[in-house]
């Protein structure tokens, strides 16, 4: 099956003749199917009124990354071993800016993983408005265990091959699953090396002491946050006196947690692989960070030393009561049983800091039981509006102050709601449908710059 002549056909024809070919092409990568099944769904009043879109073979085009590479990245581990990993960097869209998105290293990655998160990068981007575009990366190397040293060898190979496709105004990587400022630190040091130049911009996530943004480790958590707390004001609701449970407890779930704190929540929990933890009188975030960003140690840790904390090795975190919950761990990590539990148990809203942490069951039926609910292209949009806002001070060769880049990722988290809240009552007369209006919103402003650049 080809992807022509499907522009003769009513929008919702086009879409399915569209997703049958991209199953066809890229068999057996389910979560990038499951990713674009989301999107395209959505598509259909948009595609009635603008059937340029689909004369311009913009979906097909949409659904085929710009430029893909899977490289060896073999390194030495302490005992003297090769060991051999494979590296990814899908280059998905570039229409509004250069190629961005975190890279994400766990042994799960495949090519699928990293066309999934890099077709979500292409909505998520559009939606921030800050002129970028959409690509993302990693490598199915397990950092768990390794020792620093190990950790850095890693990093330098993985760069020496992929620093010939980076660039300030090409490529632009940052962190994501098993990628924070340590890792960048290593990425950064060798591409400097190798190319000769302090090119800040190429990198994002950077430490604050080095060409870092403020507020990017904590961006993408607090922005997930801010995304709840609009839509509970839509309601006439606030985040004060919340309960709240989080899954995850790395970068995006600390800085949830912590952000919700502030705004008035208890959070009574949030998990790990092997487990969660379930602490009645709040996490404590000091403890947390010390336990998952100094001592890299398990949750375990944690309730070890806090008398009000049980760890728990079965069920799941979204079995326990709470108000709102925001998952903030991996894909498919919340399923239709956990949604159910959580409807029974009264949640008002669901706030995706993962990729896709809900799936599709799940998020219908969220959507059937009223409860609110933004999906990870506009909620957790933070990280990466702040990793554009580094780009734009490393630009100027400036540093804004913590207070100044705070304030503009909350106005940017409070745009991409209302945005993503108008587009879905224009399109789909209902405004709480945020899965549409993400979507949508995303595709128009990707689809405009598509059409106005011609065919490339
Ligand atoms: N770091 C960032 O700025 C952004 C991250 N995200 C997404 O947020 C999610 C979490 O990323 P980070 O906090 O950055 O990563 P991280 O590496 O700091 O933390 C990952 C967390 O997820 C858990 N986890 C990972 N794989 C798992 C699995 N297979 N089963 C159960 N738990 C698992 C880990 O235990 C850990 O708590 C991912 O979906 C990522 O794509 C989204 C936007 C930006
Ligand atoms: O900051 C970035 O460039 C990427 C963040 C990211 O990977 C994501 O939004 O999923």
């Amino acid at each position: 099956m080809t992807l022509l002549d499907t522009d003769t056909l009513p929008s919702t024809d086009h879409v399915s003749v569209v997703l049958r070919s991209v199953r066809h092409r890229s068999p057996g990568e389910s979560v990038f199917h499951q990713a674009v099944e989301e999107v395209l769904a959505a598509l259909g009043p948009v595609l009635d009124r603008h059937p340029e879109y689909v004369e311009a073979r913009i979906l097909e085009r949409l659904c085929e990354p710009e430029r893909q590479v899977m490289f060896r990245v073999p390194w030495v581990d302490d005992t003297g071993q090769v060991q051999v990993n494979r590296g990814y960097r899908v280059e998905f869209n570039s229409a509004l800016g250069p190629f961005k998105g975190g890279l994400r290293f766990h042994p799960t990655v495949d090519l699928g993983v990293i066309r999934f998160l890099g077709f979500e990068q292409i909505f998520k981007n559009a939606l921030t408005g800050q002129g970028i575009g959409a690509g993302k990366g990693g490598s199915d190397f397990d950092p768990a265990g390794c020792s620093d040293a190990e950790i850095m060898r890693f990093c330098q190979s993985f760069v020496t091959e992929l620093y010939r496709h980076l660039g300030e105004h090409t490529d632009v990587p940052a962190g994501d699953i098993g990628v924070g400022v340590r890792e960048l630190g290593y990425m950064f040091g060798q591409y400097k090396r190798i190319v000769n130049r302090f090119e800040a911009g190429v990198l994002t996530g950077k430490g604050v002491g080095w060409a870092g943004s403020h507020a990017r480790t904590e961006a993408t958590g607090y922005g997930a946050v801010y995304f709840l707390r609009e839509m509970l004001a839509t309601r006439g609701g606030t985040l004060e006196g919340r309960r709240a449970v989080v899954s995850g407890s790395g970068n995006v779930a600390i800085y949830a947690i912590e952000k919700a704190h502030a705004l008035g929540a208890t959070v009574i929990a949030c998990s790990d692989s092997g487990g969660f933890l379930v602490d009645d009188a709040g996490i404590d975030v000091d403890l947390l960070k010390d336990v998952k960003e100094v001592r890299r140690a398990r949750l375990s840790a944690y309730a070890a030393e806090r008398r009000s904390a049980t760890y728990v090795t079965t069920g799941s975190v979204f079995d326990l009561p709470c108000d709102v919950a925001l998952p903030c761990a991996t894909q498919n990590e919340l399923g239709e049983q956990h949604a159910t539990a959580l409807i029974r148990n009264g949640v008002q809203a669901v706030s995706e800091g993962a990729n896709m942490p809900c799936t599709p069951g799940a998020v219908a039926l969220f959507r059937d039981a009223g409860v609110l609910f933004g999906p990870g292209k506009a909620a957790n949009a933070g990280g990466v509006a702040t990793s554009a806002l580094e780009m734009q001070q490393n630009a100027a060769r400036t540093s804004w102050t913590w207070a100044e880049t705070e304030s503009r990722l909350e106005n940017i988290m409070r745009d991409i709601h209302d945005h993503t809240r108008a587009t879905a009552a224009t399109y789909t007369d209902d405004a709480d449908n945020y899965v549409a209006g993400a979507a949508i919103g995303g595709f128009i402003r990707v689809a405009d710059a598509m059409l106005a650049q011609g065919v490339v």
